[in-house]
């Protein structure tokens, strides 16, 4: 069929409204930033703190250049919307593409094996062709207790799929499916005994996983924990690949209604001490590779472990953009945003990344696609691999209806799972273009982003999108420190991109969109932020000790422009978050981790990228865990009570540099308030000189405010460390009294 002329577009964009407002909004922050600027540069003190004064313009600099750069982001934006009935009218089920999903583990104990099953088990009930659909688990814990509970999944599955699809569940994942309230069903029968069956899997999964090893009994029901009889160690093992569920075989692999059953495949790629496994992106060139034999798909689903599906029409959607007649050109991968399940309702933690999925993304969309943001992406395998786009070149082509993934092994899966051995080898890679041309992009604690850049700049578009049901639902972490640590390894490895060859300025010259560039380098350059945030909370307050002004007088004219910028971003900002879904009060917390975020894991990730340039360290993948299993944890969480307890000592640096910042503020505003007390003549003039540095150190100590009740006033677990609170006592005392005398 060529292009005709009763062509139907399966999906539309639309671009936002209301962007006049916006603009009239940015124009008057950028006028008044220009104030500021002028007035900074002509009134530099001549001896009594220039160097404030200095460093303060410095900052603001900074801040004006990268408020512009964010800018890029909000200039524009655009939404999608798809029409999967004209899909299915246009594609009968067996001119459909077929797909792969991976699915990427890494640490049983950090992502519990009945998560990641849950996630597993959602992705199998897609309403696809179950022929059409191959799901891989990639195990780089090599977990004994993650392949037996993908066992069990693969047994459960011949119940939970024609259940699904009985009674079009619309949350595939049993465990959130059953922890829903108004169950029509839960009175019949059927739901009585698959909620039976499915308790006591997990069951069987949590102890096996306690007991620390799985029973010889169990142990014979497949021959694949044969395997681990030869595994001493998950960092020097062979490749185990397990084929659990082989639709070519389709007398015994069909569900309870002779429905076939999605490929379900097990694999822990080979790991050697000698040889980098280079953390998610190795193992997701393993599968590319594993799975371009088993099942060889055009397209590819990539989600993290704990991301379980909660669309069971997201293939279809993803597919409206990859098949459309006249728009596919060029398109490389649809993202979906990261979403979570765990969100409390005050967002503790600043978590649910609200303003990129609701603002950022589509901003992004309309420069010219949206990042890779690692989970929740639909790729085309070819792409993946390193194709360049020529004009015309689509993912899956329209005329070919049908005829993709032909590839069909007359070996057994014995046989088969021999030859991708090899694949999955730590030595295969040698030699290759794997990790650099071919694949997911090594050495950088981003793989997503830096893999997403290279494909745009090999011509290629992306597009976003975020559909009213949401696509994927994960777990975000749980305490401050896991949150801070995450957004260590995001920072850095952002700044490590801006930092390399990869730099979209100059690797993305002349192939992306200038906006596109820029847009980039808004997360890119977050690192950075640090400088002028550490110091706009250490030096106004110090100059407060001796009567140093860095700001104009409240009586001032100059007052305005400072007041309006203010006024005017913080109105922005609140509005913004509001519109997004947030609440009062989360956008307030959202405020603290911002400087949080600013003071701990910026700082780290800047340091970190710099060492690492210069060959002192190198960089890691810390996973982040998906949810506590200490109950008291949980209890806090939920309660949004914040966890400022740490089982690693290794990391209680980020909270040594927030609580000695928080006190010395607390000091200097104390020691300010106290002179406006007693001396009520020299209160006036203090007011009027230094009112803004004063506002300013109450607004970081009202911030702070949970931070004080941890170091002093809590005493359940989740208080400040006593060794932290009494370390940051000392060092802000003298800090404090250094700065005053
Ligand atoms: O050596 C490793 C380390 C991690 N993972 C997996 O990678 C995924 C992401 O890890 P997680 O600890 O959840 O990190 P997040 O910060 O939540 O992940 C985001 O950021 C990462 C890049 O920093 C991307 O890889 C992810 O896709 C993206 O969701 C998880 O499924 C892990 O099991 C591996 O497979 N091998
Ligand atoms: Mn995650």
């Amino acid at each position: 069929m060529g292009k005709d002329s009763n062509y139907v577009p399966l999906f539309e964009t639309k671009g936002a409204k209301g962007r006049k407002l916006y603009w009239v909004y940015a124009i008057s922050v950028l006028i008044g930033i220009l104030f500021i600027c002028f007035h900074r540069v002509n009134n530099v003190p001549t001896i009594k703190g220039r160097w404030g004064w200095i460093g303060l313009l410095m900052a603001e600099v900074w801040y004006i250049c990268y408020w512009i750069i964010t800018q890029s982001l909000r200039c524009n934006a655009v939404y999608r919307h798809t029409f999967k009935d004209r899909l299915s009218h246009r594609f009968r089920d067996e001119e459909l593409p077929s797909i792969d999903i991976f699915v990427c583990t890494a640490n049983h104990v950090k992502e519990p094996p009945s998560m990641v099953i849950n996630t597993v088990l959602s992705l199998m009930a897609y309403n696809y062709p179950p022929q059409k659909m191959n799901v891989y688990l990639s195990d780089d814990g090599c977990s004994e207790f993650m392949f037996f509970a993908l066992f069990e999944a693969s047994e459960f599955s011949k119940k939970w799929l024609p259940f699904c699809k009985k009674f079009k569940v619309q949350t595939p994942s049993p465990a959130a499916y059953f922890s829903m309230n108004n169950h029509e069903l839960s009175s019949t029968d059927e739901f009585i005994s698959i909620k039976k069956l499915y308790e006591a899997m997990i069951k069987r999964i949590d102890e096996t996983t306690r007991q620390g090893h799985v029973p010889e009994m169990l142990r014979k029901q497949h021959k694949g924990f044969r395997e681990w009889n030869f595994i001493s160690s998950k960092q020097d093992h062979h490749t185990i690949i397990q084929i659990l569920i082989d639709k070519r075989d389709s007398s015994e692999n069909v569900d309870v209604v002779g429905q076939i059953l999605p490929t379900l495949v097990y694999l822990a790629r080979e790991k050697r001490p000698q040889h980098h496994h280079h953390f998610k992106a190795g193992a997701m060139n393993a599968l590319i590779r594993v799975s371009a034999r088993i099942s060889n798909s055009p397209i590819i689903l990539n989600v993290d472990c704990d991301m379980y599906s909660n669309n069971s029409e997201s293939v279809r959607d993803a597919l409206c953009f990859f098949l459309d007649e006249e728009q596919s050109d060029g398109i490389a991968f649809v993202q979906y945003p990261q979403q979570f399940s765990n969100i409390t309702k005050n967002d503790l933690y600043s978590n649910s990344l609200r303003l990129i999925t609701e603002v950022e993304l589509p901003g992004l969309d309309a420069s010219g696609g949206p990042l890779y943001i690692g989970t929740g992406c639909f790729h085309g395998r070819e792409v993946l691999s390193g194709k360049k786009y020529s004009k015309g070149s689509k993912i899956i082509n329209y005329n070919k209806k049908g005829v993709y993934n032909k590839r069909e092994y007359r070996e057994t899966s014995d046989m088969l799972e021999e030859t991708c051995k090899i694949l999955a080898s730590c030595s295969y890679e040698e030699d290759t273009q794997w990790g650099k041309e071919v694949g997911l992009k090594y050495g950088c604690a981003v793989e997503d982003v830096i893999t997403g850049l290279a494909i745009q700049c090999r011509g290629w578009k992306s597009v976003y999108f975020n559909p009213e049901r949401k696509g994927f639902l994960g777990l975000a972490p749980t305490t401050l420190l896991e949150t801070l640590v995450q957004h260590k390894r995001w920072a850095e490895g952002n700044f490590q991109i801006f930092l390399s060859k990869y730099c979209p300025f100059i690797y993305g010259k002349g192939k992306i969109p200038l906006k596109l560039q820029i847009s980039y380098c808004s997360f890119l350059l977050c690192a950075p932020n640090w400088m002028p945030t550490l110091y706009y909370t250490i030096v106004p307050s110090s100059c407060l000790l001796h009567g140093i002004s860095l700001f104009p007088k409240l009586s001032s004219l100059w007052m305005l422009p400072y007041a309006h910028v203010a006024i005017a971003t913080t109105t922005n900002s609140l509005v913004e978050h509001l519109w997004c879904g947030g609440t009062l009060k989360g956008w307030w917390n959202d405020q603290r981790l911002w400087l949080y975020k600013r003071l701990t894991s910026y700082l780290f990730a800047f340091f970190q990228t710099i060492f690492t340039l210069v060959g002192f360290t190198k960089s890691g993948f810390v996973v982040t865990a998906k949810g506590s299993d200490n109950k008291n944890v949980t209890q806090r969480y939920e309660q949004e009570i914040i966890e400022f307890a740490t089982t690693s000592s290794s990391s209680t640096p980020m909270f040594y540099v927030l609580a000695t910042i928080a006190l010395s503020n607390l000091f200097c505003f104390g020691d300010v308030m106290l002179r406006v007390i007693m001396d009520r003549h020299e209160a006036a003039v203090i007011v009027e000189s230094l009112g803004i540095q004063i506002l300013l150190t109450g607004l970081i100590v009202v911030v702070n405010l949970p931070l004080y009740e941890g170091l002093f006033l809590r005493n359940d677990r989740g208080c400040m460390p006593f060794a932290v609170t009494c370390s940051c006592l000392v060092l802000a005392t003298f800090l404090y009294l250094l700065a005053k005398y």
